[in-house]
């Protein structure tokens, strides 16, 4: 069976920035679920996700959020499974607040906060989490390394050779 990672967000306007999140989970070989749900605006939903998501068979909650984010920290005060929080860029702080509001987390009750709008790394996280206990997942990762590798190596030959040709 595929690990699964439980996907919040305080709004559908969040969406846009967490598509990356969900594709690169799939890529990985793990399973998404996305919830739209909020600690403000449906704090009974925020608990009861949180609450069941390991009984319901989550290895790990990504948690996204603009403005005054108290989603990721609310998910988190639930479960003992480790959650990552995407600060969303909305509003006129541009992302900063959330950020704060995600990473300034009390002594108790880590989040693993992303940078704004880093839902692709949340993904990532999420997956070398889940690497610990689930091989196929890991096996994606080395290769995921390995690509990024790749593309490296194939920029600085590009570069070399406008180096050595044009100048
Ligand atoms: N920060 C939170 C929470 C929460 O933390 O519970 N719920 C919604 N929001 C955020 O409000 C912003 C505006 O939401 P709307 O676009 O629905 O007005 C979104 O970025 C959402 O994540």
């Amino acid at each position: 069976m595929m690990s699964k990672v439980l996907i919040v967000m305080g709004s559908d306007s969040d969406w846009g920035k967490m598509k990356d999140c969900v594709v690169t989970l799939k890529d990985l070989g793990i399973t998404p679920e996305v919830k739209i749900c909020s600690a403000h605006r449906t704090p009974e939903q925020a608990a009861k996700l949180s609450k069941n998501a390991k009984d319901n068979g989550f290895s790990a909650i990504i948690a996204a959020a603009g403005l005054a984010a108290h989603l990721p920290g609310v998910m988190a005060a639930f479960t003992t499974l480790p959650v990552i929080g995407v600060p969303i860029s909305a509003g006129s702080l541009a992302g900063q607040d959330a950020l704060y509001s995600i990473a300034q987390m009390p002594p108790g009750v880590p989040v693993a906060t992303v940078a704004i709008d880093g839902s692709k790394n949340a993904a990532i996280l999420a997956g070398q989490i889940i690497a610990g206990f689930d091989n196929k997942v890991a096996v994606k990762l080395t290769l995921l390394k390995e690509e990024m590798q790749d593309k490296v190596k194939i920029k600085q030959e590009k570069l070399d050779k406008i180096l050595e040709e044009e100048l």
